[in-house]
């Protein structure tokens, strides 16, 4: 055969013919060899680190083979490919899920214990891939996960940055962030694509040209900016696809700043060139939006302009005619942070392919899809006009061609409704003139999902009315998931071994259905014993963490109740903390026998605040606070702790979310749009205790209200309670607590102030006063069950038997039959 023009050798077809082969003799031949030639250690003498990286160079090999081999069997048959795109994707760690995925750990294992190594202090050696910040980052990591092992043709891509989500460090109570520099080390799981780059411009001008006889705009840029792709192989589970993330770095383009060396001032060129690498340099550390940054718009611009190129490249490889286009490629929005991409399209079939507007808005149409993640109408990204001006003029001008085409054709269908017509024009005018991208988004896309069912009624009935008004078929749901493989298989191993022996298969990990057979057994004795056996295991570790962290011993006989996402007021990690104050305050006002009916807790909390939200920070330092009150008070003793995880991470959950009896999920009803961590819980037979709020409407429907534990407000009685929220009196436990913070029981009374401020004079928007009852009472509800050892494994085995639905291959499922129109390719050998 010929491969780039030259004959293929059989001695090539000889030699690549045997595909590494993953034996433990061969495992180990590859280490060596690795440590040897690509960590230059010598054989004889490597530690754990070194180990590590000659152990994932092997991995990685065979992930590049199966990677080649899927991509060549993909252009062979030339399907309709999805795309994703996404400012942020939260990979964590990737050996243990690749070896997992390829079905090679045990080899891996012994390989390396012939060596003389542990296979899992090695994992341990590896640092997290933080390229986002938490819900909409991991479910884009979970996604990718899923369509590999689907066999979908798909690529992610998004930004290569060189500093992740910021390392929280503690001290005294204090949230301090640290940058994570994670390539100090290299990164063996991508591939630096030298020849795969394309230029981004900037900045500038627009003039009007005349090509081939027919007026056309030039965009005569200010500056370009080099984008170099680096892959990172996805693999799938029990498949030999794996796909691709493709990952954009940002180099000075050659012809930079030309000027400055003919004036021989060397130095400041360099320090000039080295700027263009600031634009894919650090992550934005906030999951709320961002309103103006510049920055913020040269990172959305770069990664889709290059991916854009990347992606009209690989269709014009096979196909001439742009019709096809829509056939051939489906582009995702994950969020409006991709959003620029419609002009982008849309500038590149005007300005570069010249197929005039109405052939370029028919094909932009067909391809984009989005979803939206986001339930605070406040939240949705606006970028200032002049902004756009600046930084990319070209589009500019495609968005306000769109938004009166789309004008013109709302005034025939609504009429002179002035006010709605603002309301959903995409240019908001005022002082400050915006671009709204969610309306962009929602009218250049042919489908706009929410990621629930409850989130898709608020997108209807709260944040996008109107437009739901105008085109109630755009409007969907798919119901967010998790990837069994890491949140099961990978992060619980003891698990997975008992779910496959009660169901006597592993079939289970790639079709998940049938854990619902599982339901039959809930309440056999033999499978309760080992259950309890593999959550005491799992609680083990997390104890001995919770100790190295933070130096505090806890009891595992003690309920381990949980709640780990990011610090926000909505989520209302206040609440959580507030009701641990209530508990310590009850235990030292019981008698003595009536502490022997307490359920010792350990209350487990962890999180990162966005740098700047200073609310967010007060709240973790309390927790710190009120954890020195009750950790050090001997007469309470282990009824009774309070533990604050630092830096938590994608790492972090796999250790926790195994050793977790309670999970909490209590955000204010109406502000979560869905919720991914109660999904890991629940497929780690841990029970949630949860607001009806998000997708957990959809698991209380699986599993029965009868087995979770929900309180508080109704996402439909919120807007009512808050209208009288000031006059409602908050129930005197409330009171109680929040008093002794605000009077300095735990210390940093003027410190708090501001804190308790948010919860009380009528100001308590997110409803903790009002809903303070009835979170004791759940919490109450939670003690009553644990201690009846055989209801609650009963109900722990049901969370996991249920958890099917909230796996992200249904996800994924969902949105290839119903959105994306795409179907599996899968790889032949
Ligand atoms: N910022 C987020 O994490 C958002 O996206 C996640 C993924 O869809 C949602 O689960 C979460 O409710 C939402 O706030």
């Amino acid at each position: 055969g010929f491969v780039g023009g030259k004959k293929k050798t059989d001695r090539m077809f000889e030699l690549m013919d045997g595909f590494l082969k993953n034996d433990p003799v061969s495992l180990q031949k590859d280490i060596l060899h690795h440590v040897e030639y690509t960590v230059a250690r010598s054989r004889f003498s490597f530690d754990d680190f070194e180990a590590y990286q000659a152990l994932s160079h092997s991995v990685r090999d065979r992930l590049i083979e199966r990677w080649h081999d899927t991509q060549q069997h993909f252009k062979k048959k030339d399907p309709k490919r999805l795309y994703f795109l996404s400012l942020e994707f939260l990979m964590g760690r990737s050996l243990s899920n690749s070896v997992i995925n390829l079905g090679i750990r045990d080899q891996c294992a012994e390989a390396l214990s012939q060596l003389g190594f542990e296979y899992e202090v090695l994992a341990e050696q590896e640092g997290d891939a933080a390229l986002g910040n938490g819900g909409l980052a991991r479910l884009s990591a979970c996604q990718m996960d899923s369509l590999a092992t689907l066999d979908y043709p798909a690529w992610g891509y998004g930004l290569r940055y060189q500093y992740g989500l910021f390392r929280q460090i503690i001290l005294d109570g204090f949230q301090h962030e640290q940058p994570d520099y994670w390539l100090n080390f290299g990164n063996p799981w991508e591939i630096e694509r030298v020849h795969v780059s394309y230029p981004v411009k900037f900045y500038g001008t627009v003039k009007e040209d005349v090509v081939n006889g027919k007026k056309c705009k030039v965009w005569i840029p200010g500056e370009t900016v080099e984008a170099v792709a680096y892959d990172n192989p996805i693999p799938g589970y029990g498949t030999r696809n794996t796909i691709n993330l493709r990952l954009w770095a940002a180099k000075p383009s050659d012809g930079y700043d030309i000027e400055s060396y003919n004036t021989g001032d060397y130095i400041n060129a360099i320090v000039n060139r080295q700027k263009a690498e600031i634009i894919s340099n650090v992550l934005y550390p906030d999951d709320r939006s961002y309103q103006g940054k510049e920055l913020r718009l040269k990172q959305q611009y770069f990664f889709v302009s290059a991916s854009l190129q990347d992606i009209i490249r690989r269709f014009k490889d096979v196909h001439g005619n742009f019709d096809d286009f829509p056939d051939k490629v489906a582009l995702q929005l994950n969020d409006t942070h991709p959003s620029i991409s419609i002009a982008e399209l849309m500038r590149v079939l005007l300005d570069e392919e010249h197929l005039g507007w109405k052939k370029s808005w028919n094909i932009v149409k067909k391809v984009f899809s989005f979803t939206t993640h986001t339930v605070q109408p406040e939240a949705l990204e606006k970028v200032p006009v002049d902004l756009f001006q600046n930084v990319l003029p070209r589009h500019l001008q495609i968005i306000y061609d769109i938004n009166f085409a789309f004008m013109e054709e709302l005034k025939k269908k609504i009429g002179q409704d002035y006010a709605r017509l603002s309301r959903m024009s995409i240019v908001e005018e005022g002082a400050v003139k915006n671009i709204r991208v969610a309306n962009l988004s929602i009218v250049c896309s042919h489908t706009v999902n929410g990621v629930s069912r409850a989130h898709y009624e608020l997108l209807k009935t709260r944040v996008f009315t109107d437009f739901y008004e105008l085109w109630p078929e755009k409007f969907q749901y798919k119901t967010n998931g998790v990837t069994q493989r890491r949140w099961i298989v990978v992060s619980n191993p003891s698990l997975c071994a008992l779910i496959s022996k009660w169901l006597g298969t592993e079939s289970w990990i790639r079709d998940i259905d049938l854990l619902a057979r599982l339901r039959e057994y809930a309440s056999n004795s033999d499978l309760q014993k080992e259950w309890m056996m593999v959550k005491k295991i799992n609680k083990m570790r997390l104890a001995e963490y919770i100790e190295t962290m933070s130096g505090v011993k806890v009891s595992l006989d003690a309920m381990f109740d949980v709640q780990i996402k990011r610090i926000h007021e909505y989520k209302r990690q206040l609440l959580n903390i507030l009701g641990v104050i209530h508990r310590y305050d009850c235990i030292k006002n019981m008698e003595k026998n009536e502490r022997e009916k307490v359920v010792p807790r350990v209350c487990i909390i962890g999180g990162k605040a966005p740098p700047g939200y200073e609310i967010a920070k007060k709240i973790i330092k309390l927790c710190h606070a009120v954890a020195e009150t009750i950790n050090n008070d001997n007469d309470v003793g282990d009824l009774l702790k309070l533990v604050f995880i630092p830096d938590y991470n994608v790492s972090v959950a796999e250790l926790v979310i195994p050793g977790s009896d309670l999970s909490q999920h209590i955000s204010t009803a109406g502000h979560e749009a869905s919720g991914t961590g109660s999904m890991k819980f629940l497929m780690n037979g841990c029970l949630l205790l949860a607001t009806a709020d998000g997708s957990t409407n959809e698991i209380i429907e699986e599993i029965g209200a009868e087995n979770m534990f929900i309180f508080g407000a109704k996402i439909n009685e919120v807007p009512a309670l808050r209208e009288k929220d000031s006059t409602i009196k908050a129930p005197v436990q409330f009171v109680r607590v929040v008093r002794m913070v605000r009077d300095g029981y735990f210390g940093f009374k003027d410190y708090f102030k501001s804190l308790c401020d948010t919860v009380e004079n009528g100001k308590d928007f997110y409803l903790l006063g009002s809903d303070f009852a009835s979170y004791l009472e759940a919490q109450a509800a939670a003690d009553r069950a644990y201690v009846d050892k055989k209801k609650w494994n009963e109900m722990s085995i049901l969370c996991t038997a249920s958890s099917a639905r909230f796996s992200s291959d249904r996800t994924i499922e969902d949105y290839a039959e119903k959105t994306w129109g795409i179907q599996p390719c899968k790889c032949p050998f």
